[in-house]
């Protein structure tokens, strides 16, 4: 049911304008405090309203696939099915469209499947432009477009907005940025890339995958993009017990595209992981605030022992302020290189407290090897094309003590035979110094062995 549909039935009791004059579908409530007043995030993120006709605290889990209607001739009903409207689901967007900065925000299965509903937006013949640092699946749907669907795909270093110039042209419909990008943690100028495509290709869109970051540390719509989606799966759920996909608009029209497709498709989010997904994000300012707190700890402690670690919190991180100038926050996302890849291997085996897995955002720590798990898709000769080393370890924090954190991993570093240790501690063994990148004398700077390996 689209947004222009008349105020009957649930939508009577609730006027679908937001705040801002947004013209949303009808809620079971209003995502947005009745006294007129926007709040910092941190409050708009555990603020909506539960007018239900109980006054339920937590907005109901409408378990429903159809809905009952008034009249034989075309409904009378906000809503007649779920796939195409769920009042769970729209009271999420809502309150996602808010916390967004968006006109619109839309809820789908999984982030594969955002990026599957933007990607819907494509003709064969057009041309996406894309970077050499991404996401094994989104990398895999791109790859199966180009094969399949006669789109063409270039990938550039998007750390470098004249790179994309270079390839911008007329035919390119879309432009496809993540930062800071998964793995390498590298980081892409948003406006500068979306002023420079908007005025090469005027009909070009520029979508950014925000997961790394959430919707509390970036806004990649107040920074140009016109399309923001992101894996609802991480930070916004937090506990890695739902998978979603999360997407934001400020233009109508392409709202209504994009939901044209996920009615179209059916890959709607369900009632139940929309209510999932709802208790997720009114933790998600407490919970980053600690993971974030913890990863940079973490990445000042391997940065100290003498490892090559990449993020955006650290001063040594080459692209530091572009990310300050975008960002709130750094993140819980780090990696580090060892040097060695059977190391690095060994390193994520002795680690008990990180648990060896794919995903991050959630409340417990992870580690694992992206060049083997979550981006082993992408071929062992393109990751060497773009640069991808093979030892990189990636560590996603939680919110579990930081000590206990630091011990579990100096341990794992000492088990696994990547540090020397000396009475005065240790150091990282083969670590990124042998890379001989830029990154490597601000770290050796910085480099000391004080802690005690236990
Ligand atoms: C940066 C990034 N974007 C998108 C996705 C896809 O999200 P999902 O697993 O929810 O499909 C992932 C992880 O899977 C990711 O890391
Ligand atoms: N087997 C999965 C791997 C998912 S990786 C999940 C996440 N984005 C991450 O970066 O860890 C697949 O093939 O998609």
């Amino acid at each position: 049911m689209s947004s222009s549909s008349k105020l009957t039935g649930l939508g009577k009791a609730f006027q679908s304008l937001d705040l801002d004059g947004h013209d949303l579908p009808p809620s079971p409530a209003p995502s947005t405090p009745r006294n007129g007043r926007k709040y910092a995030l941190a409050t708009e993120l555990v603020y909506t309203e539960g007018n239900d006709q109980y006054n339920a605290s937590s907005v109901p889990i409408y378990q429903s696939a159809t809905f009952k209607q008034t009249s034989a001739t075309g409904g009378g009903g906000e809503y007649d099915y779920t796939r195409s409207g769920n009042p769970t689901r729209t009271h999420l967007e809502r309150h996602l469209a808010k916390i967004m900065n968006a006109s619109r925000a839309l809820v789908v299965s999984s982030g594969m499947g955002a990026l599957d509903v933007i990607t819907r937006l494509l003709r064969p013949g057009d041309e996406v432009v894309t970077g050499d640092d991404l996401y094994g699946g989104t990398n895999r749907l791109l790859k199966y477009l180009a094969t399949n669907g006669g789109i063409i795909v270039h990938h550039v270093d998007t750390t470098n907005p004249e790179k994309v110039r270079e390839v911008v042209n007329t035919k390119t419909s879309m432009v496809l940025l993540e930062t800071p990008t998964n793995p390498l943690i590298k980081i892409v100028d948003i406006p500068a890339i979306a002023h420079m495509t908007h005025a090469a290709a005027p009909s070009a869109l520029v979508a950014v995958d925000n997961t790394m970051l959430s919707p509390l540390l970036q806004n990649p719509l107040d920074l140009g993009a016109d399309i923001v989606y992101e894996s609802g799966t991480k930070y916004l759920s937090g506990h890695h017990d739902l998978m979603a996909g999360v997407l934001a608009v400020n233009d109508s029209a392409l709202g209504e595209k994009l939901y044209f497709s996920i009615n179209a498709s059916g890959c709607g989010l369900s009632p139940f992981d929309s209510w999932l997904l709802l208790r997720g994000i009114k933790t998600l300012g407490v919970r980053m605030e600690k993971q974030q707190a913890n990863a940079q700890r973490i990445a000042e402690f391997l940065e100290e022992h003498g490892f090559k670690v990449r993020y955006p919190g650290l001063k040594s991180h080459s692209q530091y302020e572009l990310h300050w100038s975008m960002a709130r926050g750094a993140g819980a996302v780090l990696s580090f290189e060892t040097g060695d890849v059977n190391v690095s291997e060994r390193i994520v085996e002795s680690a008990r407290l990180f648990a060896i897995s794919v995903s991050f955002g959630c409340v417990n720590s992870l580690i694992s090897m992206p060049c083997r798990m979550s981006h082993a898709s992408i071929d062992a000769k393109t990751r060497k094309e773009r640069n991808m080393p093979e030892d990189i370890i990636r560590l996603c924090i939680g919110i579990e003590d930081v000590d206990d954190l630091i011990d579990d991993l100096s341990r794992a570093l000492v088990q696994a035979g990547a540090v020397n240790v000396t009475m005065d501690g240790f150091h990282a063994r083969g670590s990124g110094h042998t890379l001989g990148d830029a990154d490597d004398s601000a770290q050796e700077a910085t480099a000391s062995s004080s802690s005690s390996p236990m």
